[in-house]
């Protein structure tokens, strides 16, 4: 899969005002009620990077959830980061 360049990479991201592009990945911190809901978000997360085959790199703190994706074969953030992300946001952020 192919790195993105920065300027494709901004324009994507104004879909996705959780996350920011630094240190050649995508970024977002998400905050819960308490631990119990974060925990239960990355359980469906994970169900999520299985099917997809893509993996964040993440580290949640009771109730805090930060999460990394970039795609290490390619060096920098792909389509696939993005795929990752937007389902990610989905389960965290279910639209009505
Ligand atoms: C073989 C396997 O598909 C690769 O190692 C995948 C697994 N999950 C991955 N996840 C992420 N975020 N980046 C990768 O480059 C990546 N590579």
């Amino acid at each position: 899969m192919k790195q993105l360049d920065k300027d494709t990479i901004e324009a994507k991201l104004l879909q996705l005002p959780d996350w920011d592009y630094f240190d050649n990945a995508l970024h977002a911190e998400f905050e819960f009620e308490n631990f119990k809901d974060c925990f239960s978000a990355m359980s469906r997360i994970a169900f999520e990077c299985e099917s997809l085959g893509h993996h964040p790199d993440w580290s949640n703190v009771y109730n805090v959830l930060k999460i990394s994706i970039t795609t290490h074969d390619a060096g920098g953030v792909t389509d696939k980061d993005f795929e990752l992300a937007k389902a990610i946001d989905f389960i965290v952020e279910p639209e009505d």
